[in-house]
């Protein structure tokens, strides 16, 4: 038998394990090191703690084991992410494991210093390269290495300025370990910003005058699993194993955890437990959206891709439920007893999880707890199953999240304390419809993952998957159970709506944007929050800079044919019915002869919707007065007519539309952070806008094609407009191409398979008498072509 030994770097100790080659875990030893805190949100350690500790764990299990260093054939480590250090140059080159020495205590992953300044500001560049932030939206945490390094940079010049190194905890110890300075493409992709299929974020660090990192940055990436190099004499003596045995690549814990889950397929997704809930699933192909993290290539596995969300209370929560109902005088087991006793959706009773904020999908720092629905009825059982399914339901959602940008959860396996309640197991199962998996020692799934790098770099295995297939046992299956998930739909319905319902009054109770500043529990600070806009409206930079793979199928719900006297249920019905967007038509009187309203909807909208995105259709004679009110209301689009920029000049090339007018009002939209468009009349051609077009000089975001005359719903579908359609769409593969006015059942998929990806409709949606059905229908027209938003 061969064995190797796994390390996990975590928060509070280091913890070595010696495998045997069959998975099993031989003994265990852990070495717990000490975290200062010199102000508030600030978090530190010492990198010198963490080698002494690493020391002493190996040197401990090697002889609680009693396995002779001889058989021991490999070592693979995970660490914190992003723990982040500054290295100087100097010493004796002979002896390369002391070149370096460690400048300033490392910054933890958790220290929030960064989070007032430096994370808005990385989101404010709108670089593509924030795609993993939520499409774009944000929010880049206080925790990734772009906003430490530049808090660096900015607060202790000197200290940034001398280091030959800003790299991870990982790679510290890395190189003390091997000689060797080499980066991990697993804290790369996840929270450096690093593509592996579009390089180093370089136009992001240039917009932030953080380029010099790129040289501080190790030169070198390895994957995960693939031999660093061999213990050198000094680490060899440290640790009490052999010089030269093989050290293999490792990552940030968590990611190195779902292989020791056994999570190696498309599909497959790890839900790690505890005070929160982390999930990392694995997806054949890129894909970003609203609401998740990622994805991130090759972060754990070559030709594979990582998404990522999270919830921040969950476990917390049932702890808190458990602690102010009896403590220690009533048990997990008791409590849960009571709770299966209550039906699915506890007789109307909802809990909000979100006691800490929310990290995905919404990324709310303000939301907070709650329960609904609340009767004279409702026992201590039907509050415990309130909260063991509102976390099972917020899992859902984020779910539901990257359900929407392509990514299918196949099967989850889970780790951690919700595995030791089989009711929570059941009803995560229930909720979410996807069957979970127990596996093995899923408790110790980080140092397990550890354990296979060490065993695929000493060659024991010939990949990682080869290594999980021979390391890891699923013990046991839970599968959804069909009627209890048919019965969960309307719960879910609820469930979500009671955030959106709440959040002005959490955020009201949190006194504006002053929480966020501090980056609390929700997960960060939001550019959203940061300027005072909602967060759609602020997409639009991020966008500007995407490729033809990230346009996206999209049902715009057109209000003008809603109930004028609740425009923001009706909003929410279409948004519940599966559209994503929401077009709000200003008419002026002149411009067509109807008056609708004005900008105090869009206000209104969104007030009660805020993360809706707004699409204002702008059919009235002078647009630019328009666009200053439609910012502070929080629109997020604003379209406006060619047919409304004419020319004054008699002598211009375009005699009726002045192109000059139309990209100056575009300019202006973009500069009040709303994405812009433009509406094209039936009869205007696609040629009027083409120089607005041109290949790596897009000026626009959206264009409308109307296939109807402007500001009236319910008239006939002009065909033309198909060949219109087909004209941008050859122009620009990028582009937002919408049809409205007439798009229905009929109309939808010749509309799509001429080019467009947004349906605007209004009669169709609203004057349906299953308006889920109507927006279904639509739906499945787009995804003839598109991946839908
Ligand atoms: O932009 C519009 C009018 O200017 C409307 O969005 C459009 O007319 C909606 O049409 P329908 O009710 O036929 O879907």
């Amino acid at each position: 038998m061969s064995y190797v030994i796994g390390v996990d770097g975590g928060t509070e100790s280091i913890r070595a394990g010696v495998y045997s080659s069959d998975g099993t875990l031989v003994a265990s030893s852990a070495t717990p090191y000490s975290t200062q805190y010199p102000k508030p949100g600030w978090a530190e350690q010492d990198p010198e703690d963490w080698w002494a500790g690493l020391g002493a764990a190996v040197k401990a299990v090697v002889a609680k084991s009693g396995v002779p260093v001889s058989e021991i054939k490999g070592f693979g480590m995970d660490t914190t992410c992003c723990s982040v250090v500054a290295l100087d140059a100097s010493g004796n080159a002979l002896r390369p494991c002391l070149l370096w020495m460690d400048m300033r205590p490392c910054l933890l992953w958790m220290d929030m210093r960064s989070g007032a300044e430096c994370a808005p500001a990385v989101l404010a560049t709108g670089d593509a390269a924030l795609r993993v932030n939520s499409a774009g939206q944000g929010p880049v945490s206080a925790e990734w290495m772009i906003p430490k390094a530049l808090w660096l940079k900015r607060n202790e010049p000197d200290t940034y300025a001398a280091a030959k190194y800003v790299c991870e905890y990982q790679d510290f110890m890395n190189l003390r370990l091997t000689g060797r300075m080499v980066a991990s493409i697993n804290n790369a992709s996840i929270r450096w910003h690093y593509c592996s299929k579009r390089g180093w974020p370089t136009s992001l660090l240039a917009a932030l005058d953080l380029s010099d990192l790129m040289e501080k940055w190790p030169q070198e990436m390895l994957e995960l699993g693939a031999v660093i190099g061999g213990l050198t004499r000094d680490a060899a003596a440290h640790l009490g194993l052999p010089e030269g045995l093989p050290v293999a690549q490792g990552g940030a814990d968590a990611f190195v955890g779902i292989l020791g889950l056994g999570v190696v397929n498309p599909g497959e997704m790890a839900l790690l437990t505890g005070s929160s809930h982390l999930h990392l699933g694995l997806v054949d192909r890129e894909i970003s959206g609203g609401g998740m993290w990622g994805s991130y290539s090759d972060a754990v596995l070559h030709g594979l891709y990582v998404v990522e969300g999270g919830q921040t209370s969950t476990g917390s929560v049932a702890a808190w439920f458990r602690k102010i109902v009896g403590g220690d005088s009533v048990s997990y087991q008791e409590l849960d007893a009571e709770a299966a006793a209550v039906p699915p959706g506890c007789e109307g009773l909802l809990c909000l999880d979100h006691f800490q904020g929310n990290r995905t999908p919404f990324t709310d720092p303000h939301s907070r707890g709650a329960f609904s629905g609340l009767s004279l009825g409702h026992t201590r059982g039907h509050m415990f199953r309130a909260v063991l399914e509102g976390v099972s339901m917020g899992t859902e959602l984020v779910l539901e999240a990257m359900r929407k940008a392509g990514y299918q959860p196949t099967s989850i396996a889970v780790a951690g304390g919700a595995a030791r309640s089989p009711l929570w197991l059941q009803l995560h199962a229930d909720v979410c419809g996807v069957p979970l998996h127990i596996t093995k020692g899923g408790t110790d799934a980080c140092l397990l993952g550890s354990a296979m790098l060490a065993a695929v770099g000493a060659g024991l295995y010939d990949s990682i998957p080869g290594a999980a297939a021979a390391m890891v046992k699923i013990e046991r299956t839970i599968l959804p159970d069909k009627n209890a998930h048919a019965a969960y739909g309307p719960v879910i319905a609820h469930y979500r709506r009671l955030y959106t319902s709440l959040k002005p009054l959490f955020h009201s109770q949190a006194g504006g944007s002053a929480g966020a500043a501090k980056g609390g529990g929700g997960g960060g600070v939001t550019l959203g929050d940061k300027l005072g806009k909602p967060l759609a409206a602020v997409r639009a930079r991020g966008d500007a800079l995407r490729t033809a793979a990230d346009v996206r199928g999209i049902v715009d719900a057109s209000i003008l044919a809603a109930d004028f006297a609740d425009f923001g249920g009706e909003a929410e019905r279409a948004l519940e019915a599966g559209a994503q967007w929401c077009h709000v038509d200003i008419v002026d009187g002149h411009f067509a002869k109807i008056l609708t309203f004005g900008p105090p909807v869009v206000r209104s909208l969104r007030r009660r919707l805020p993360q809706l995105f707004i699409d204002v259709h702008l059919a009235v004679e002078n647009p630019g007065e328009y666009i200053a009110q439609l910012a502070a209301a929080g629109a997020s689009q604003v379209l406006f007519h060619v047919e409304a920029c004419r020319s004054a000049d008699a002598g211009h090339p375009s005699p009726t539309y002045c192109i000059d007018t139309v990209a100056a009002l575009a300019r202006e939209i973009r500069a009040a952070g709303m994405r812009a468009g433009v509406v094209l009349n039936p009869e205007t051609p696609a040629a009027v806008i083409a120089p607005l077009l041109s290949p790596g000089a897009v000026q626009l975001d959206c264009v409308d094609c109307l296939a109807v005359q402007p500001g009236f719903g319910g008239q006939p579908f002009d065909k033309s407009v198909l060949q219109k359609v087909a004209e941008l769409r050859e122009m620009c593969p990028t582009l937002d191409i919408q049809v409205d006015g007439g798009v229905n059942l009929k109309t939808a998929a010749a509309c799509v398979q001429a080019g467009a990806n947004v349906l605007t409709a209004g009669t169709c949606i609203f004057g349906a008498e299953d308006c889920a059905a109507a927006v279904g229908a639509l739906r499945q027209a787009l995804a003839a072509r598109w991946t839908l938003q």
